[in-house]
């Protein structure tokens, strides 16, 4: 039928909301007399999760704000990370923490996460957070799902009556996602490794979020003709080339790009919207923790 999707420039449309970040974080630093500072903790050594943290704190810099990076082994204590979230929660030029997940072994995730100040909270995991999600509540929503919910109303405007299908169930993606979808008065349909015949309820969204970590799993004959599809994925596999390695998502670009109205690809679709949406988690917490009054909305 029609030509090829839209491409949905993640990578494009983070750049503008960092612009507007930095804007306001110039803004706060006039009036405050200080700069919004994010603090990231990272245990171990893990490659991927160091590039990551690299490039927080670069472009948490880039924006005029101040970045506090801590590193710990990664035979670190649960007790040594726990007394540095509690440091950092006691810290007034701390606004925003992030302990990158996941953590080794000996840690307790769930424990550590409650241990951060709801309120500096800019990933969104604490329960406090997730409960204010789930009931309308100002709080921080998780920094992925709200990139994806900005690049579809940028893409469609209202969202409402939309029917949505968000495959997979995490607590990172999948339910908060859900619950965005939501509040945006979608129809949403959360599917899952259990779901029966998964191309026959994908077929019926308007709105496909895949959020699974199965490279290129959802294929274009799964998807209804002009539906908007989000690919949260980022999975590394073989390159043609012996020996390198390559970063796809989710979904099958090819086969979708084909059918789908607009498709994010892989890289460059929602994983910079993801650290631009913490940049912005940490401006709105550095207002709501000065008691500054500020227009979320501008952002
Ligand atoms: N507490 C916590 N919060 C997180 O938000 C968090 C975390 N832990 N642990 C690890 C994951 C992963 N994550 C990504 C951020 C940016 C890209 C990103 O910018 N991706 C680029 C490509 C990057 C590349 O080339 O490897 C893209 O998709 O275009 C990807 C992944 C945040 N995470």
């Amino acid at each position: 039928m029609s030509a090829e999707a839209e491409r949905i420039d993640g990578k494009a449309f983070a750049e503008g909301l960092r612009d507007r970040v930095a804007e306001a974080a110039a803004a706060f630093t006039a009036r405050a007399g200080r700069q919004p500072g994010l603090a990231v903790v990272l245990v171990g050594e893990d490659p991927a999760s160091q590039v990551y943290v690299r490039n927080k704190g670069r472009q948490t810099v880039a924006c005029g704000m101040a970045s506090f990076e801590h590193r710990l082994p990664a035979d670190a204590a649960e007790a040594d990370l726990l007394a540095l979230v509690e440091t950092l929660n006691g810290d007034p030029a701390v606004d925003g923490i992030l302990v990158q997940l996941p953590l080794p072994p000996q840690m307790d995730e769930a424990k550590v996460i409650a241990a951060i100040n709801p309120d500096k909270d800019v990933d969104g995991f604490h329960v406090v957070n997730v409960g204010r999600l789930a009931t309308g509540l100002p709080g921080f929503v998780p920094c992925t799902p709200l990139g994806c919910v900005m690049l579809l109303r940028d893409r469609l405007g209202s969202l409402s009556g939309l029917d949505a299908v968000v495959i997979g169930r995490s607590n990172i993606v999948g339910k908060p996602m859900a619950q965005l979808l939501l509040a945006e008065s979608c129809t949403v349909t959360v599917a899952h490794s259990r779901t029966r015949d998964l191309p026959e309820v994908v077929r019926r969204a308007d709105i496909v979020v895949a959020a699974v970590g199965r490279p290129e799993m959802v294929k274009g004959d799964w998807l209804k003709p002009g539906a908007t599809v989000i690919d949260v994925g980022i999975n590394r596999v073989p390159a043609a080339e012996a020996g390198k390695t390559r970063l796809v998502g989710d979904v099958d670009y090819a086969s979708a790009a084909a059918v789908a109205g607009a498709i994010t690809p892989v890289p460059g679709g929602v994983g910079p919207m993801t650290i631009a949406v913490l940049l912005r988690n940490t401006i709105v917490a550095a207002h709501r923790n000065e008691g500054l009054d500020f227009d979320e909305s501008t952002l």
